[in-house]
C-alpha cells in the first residue's frame, strides 16, 4: 500500500505512521526526518536560521517528497506544514497515494504539543507564536488538510495503536460511514474519559463526607443538579426524561462508589 499521513503539527502523523508502517510491514518514511538525513539539519534548526525563510523550506520539503512519493508499500508522515506550498498539495493530489487527515481539536494538539518531551530539534512555528495566532494557522490550515485526504481519522482520546487499527479497518471499508463513525468514537471516548474525571471527584468528596459526617446523597442538591442540566441542555434530540435517565445511572452509580469508599462492610 502507499499511505501518505498529513495533518496539523502534533497530531500524531510521526507517531501513528511508525506504528501504522510496522503493521502492515512497510517501509517508514518520515519527512522531517528525511529532510534532516538530506539536508544535514532538521526543519527546526533550518526555519531557526534567519537566513532561511519558510519558502526555502517548503522548496527543500518538495524535493523529499517528490522523490518518497516514488515509493511502494510505505507510509510517510508528513511535516504539518506541507500543504503551505500549493506545488506540495499538487503534488499529493495527483499521486496515488491513500491520503489520510490525522485530525483532532485545537485543544487536543495544544496538550500534546505542550506535554510532549522537549526535543533539540524543537517546534519554532510554535514556539514564535501566541496562542491564538497558533489557532488561526490551525484553523487556515485545515481546509487544506480536508481538501486533499481521501479519509479523516479523528484522534482525539485515542491512543495512537487504536488509530492505527481504525486506519487499516478504514482503508477497506466505505469512506462516509467510516468518518462518521471515527467522530463517534472520539466523542464517546472523550465521554468515558469525562465520566472517569468525575468519579475521582466523587472520590474526594467521599472523603470530605467521611471527614465531616456529611450525609452521602442530599436529595435537593440532586434535584438542583436535574434542574440546571435540563435548562442547560433539554432539546428535541435529548429532552428532559433523557436528562433524568442519563444523570441518574451516573448518580446511582457515584452514590454506591461513595457508599464502598465510606462504609466498605456495609
Ligand atoms: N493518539 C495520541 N494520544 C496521545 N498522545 C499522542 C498521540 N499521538 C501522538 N501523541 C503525542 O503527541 C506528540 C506529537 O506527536 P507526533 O510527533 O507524532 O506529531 P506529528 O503530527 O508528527 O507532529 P509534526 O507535524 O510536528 O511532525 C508526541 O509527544 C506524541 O507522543
Ligand atoms: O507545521 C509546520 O509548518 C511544521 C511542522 C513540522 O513537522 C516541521 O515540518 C516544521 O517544523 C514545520
Ligand atoms: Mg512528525
Amino acid at each position: 500500500m502507499k499511505i501518505l499521513l498529513i495533518g496539523f503539527m502534533g497530531v500524531g502523523k510521526t507517531t501513528v505512521g511508525r506504528q501504522l508502517a510496522t503493521k502492515l510491514n512497510h517501509q517508514f518514511i518520515d519527512l522531517d526526518v528525511a529532510f534532516k538525513t538530506k539536508n544535514g539539519v532538521g526543519p527546526s534548526e533550518f526555519l531557526q536560521n534567519p537566513a532561511h525563510t519558510e519558502q526555502a523550506f517548503r522548496e527543500l520539503e518538495y524535493d523529499i517528497l517528490a522523490t518518497s512519493l516514488q515509493k511502494d508499500n510505505v507510509v510517510i508522515s508528513t511535516g504539518g506544514g506541507v500543504v503551505m506550498l500549493p506545488a506540495n498539495s499538487t503534488l499529493i493530489a495527483q499521486s496515488d497515494f491513500e491520503v489520510i487527515y490525522l485530525d483532532s481539536q485545537f485543544s487536543t494538539v495544544l496538550d500534546r504539543l505542550l506535554s510532549a518531551p522537549k526535543t533539540a530539534e524543537g517546534r519554532p512555528l510554535m514556539d514564535n507564536l501566541s496562542v491564538s495566532e497558533f489557532y488561526d494557522l490551525w484553523m487556515m490550515r485545515k481546509p487544506k488538510y480536508a481538501a486533499l485526504a481521501k479519509l479523516k481519522v479523528v484522534t482525539d482520546y485515542k491512543q495512537p495503536m487504536t488509530l492505527v487499527d481504525e486506519i487499516k479497518q478504514a482503508l477497506e471499508a466505505q469512506t462516509q460511514l467510516f468518518e462518521e463513525r471515527s467522530a463517534i468514537d472520539a466523542v464517546d471516548n472523550e465521554l468515558f474519559y469525562l465520566l472517569k474525571k468525575r468519579f475521582t471527584l466523587v472520590k474526594q468528596l467521599a472523603a470530605y463526607k467521611a471527614q465531616t459526617g456529611l450525609a452521602i446523597v442530599q436529595p435537593e442538591r440532586m434535584l438542583g443538579m436535574q434542574e440546571r442540566l435540563i435548562n442547560e441542555f433539554a432539546s428535541l434530540e435529548m429532552p428532559a426524561s433523557f436528562i433524568k435517565q442519563v444523570l441518574e445511572v451516573v448518580t446511582k452509580r457515584a452514590i454506591k462508589h461513595e457508599e464502598q469508599l465510606i462504609a466498605p462492610d456495609r
